[in-house]
């Protein structure tokens, strides 16, 4: 196993046992790092450490990993909230923005873990960027029908300035937009790869814009949807919630508000005398 697959294997393995407990509705991401989520699952349902679990895949390859290791499966159909979900990314900003599809899934991973009442994120440190864009493409799910008509509209909007939209070939589950054919998801739709050289400027603002366009099924910006950041690197693993970070910068600014006054007060008295 390679270094970067054992950090992989140490993130999803964490997932599973730091927020999956018996009893939960649980969704299972897609990937090279949400494998070992399902793989760590499918062992603790095998030896009775977790019981009365039931899963949601959100690509027909985890459905088929899920199956095989014989984690009881039910749908959003029936079940439509989840009590944890945890996947992997391709790249997480500080502000826990997330591009995620890289695998071709992203359609089915947001409207799972958009349902779920906790997200989980499992990644190696190499996804971890300063700004989304230059580090990754955002894929953007699109409908057969006219395709070529639907990334013009999307090459034009002002939010994607700049971007290379680059249709997916090949399998679906790799963005190397290698081999003769159209690649195709699991939902029967194409992907368009939207190329960046610099960090987006307004990514809320391009994640509503694209979100806007008739012929776009949906995007691979996940925003607002991270409980945690489970990350593993050759430190360790560390585990980031946006409400520890908010903390970490509310004790900076009430640190430096307090030193300001201390120095503005100290002033005063050193002129009065
Ligand atoms: O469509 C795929 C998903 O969004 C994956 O979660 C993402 O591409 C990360 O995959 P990996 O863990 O293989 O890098």
């Amino acid at each position: 196993m390679s270094t970067q697959d054992e950090l992989k294997k140490q993130t999803g393995y964490r997932a599973v046992d730091d927020y999956v407990r018996s009893g939960m509705v649980v969704g299972l991401g897609t990937g090279s790092t949400a494998y070992y989520a399902v793989e760590r699952l499918g062992e603790k349902l095998k030896s009775g450490e977790l019981t009365d679990i039931v899963a949601i895949p959100t690509s027909i390859r985890t459905k088929e990993q899920a199956e095989s290791l014989g984690i009881p499966l039910v749908t959003l159909d029936t079940h439509s909230k989840l009590d944890v979900a945890i996947d992997g990314a391709d790249n997480v900003d500080p502000g826990f923005n997330l591009v995620k599809g890289g695998g071709g899934a992203l359609l089915r991973e947001k409207m799972v873990e958009l349902a779920a009442d906790t997200f989980i994120v499992i990644v190696d440190e190499s996804k971890l960027c300063d700004g989304l864009g230059p580090g990754f493409p955002i894929p953007v799910e699109i409908t057969p029908f006219c395709h070529e008509h639907t990334i013009r509209v999307i090459s034009d909007l002002p939010s994607c300035a700049g971007c290379k939209p680059v249709l997916r070939m090949g399998s679906s589950s790799n963005n190397k937009c290698d081999g003769d054919e159209i690649a195709v998801t699991d939902n029967g739709n194409y992907i368009v790869d939207l190329h960046f050289t610099g960090n987006i400027k307004n990514v809320p603002k391009m994640a509503a814009d694209l979100k806007r366009v008739c012929g776009v099924v949906d995007h691979g910006i996940f925003s607002g949807m991270t409980s945690a950041v489970i990350c593993a690197g050759n430190e360790g693993v560390t585990v980031t919630t946006p409400q520890k970070k908010d903390k970490i910068i509310f004790n900076v600014v009430v640190a430096s508000a307090v030193a300001t006054s201390i120095a503005l007060i100290a002033t005063a008295i050193s002129r009065r005398r």
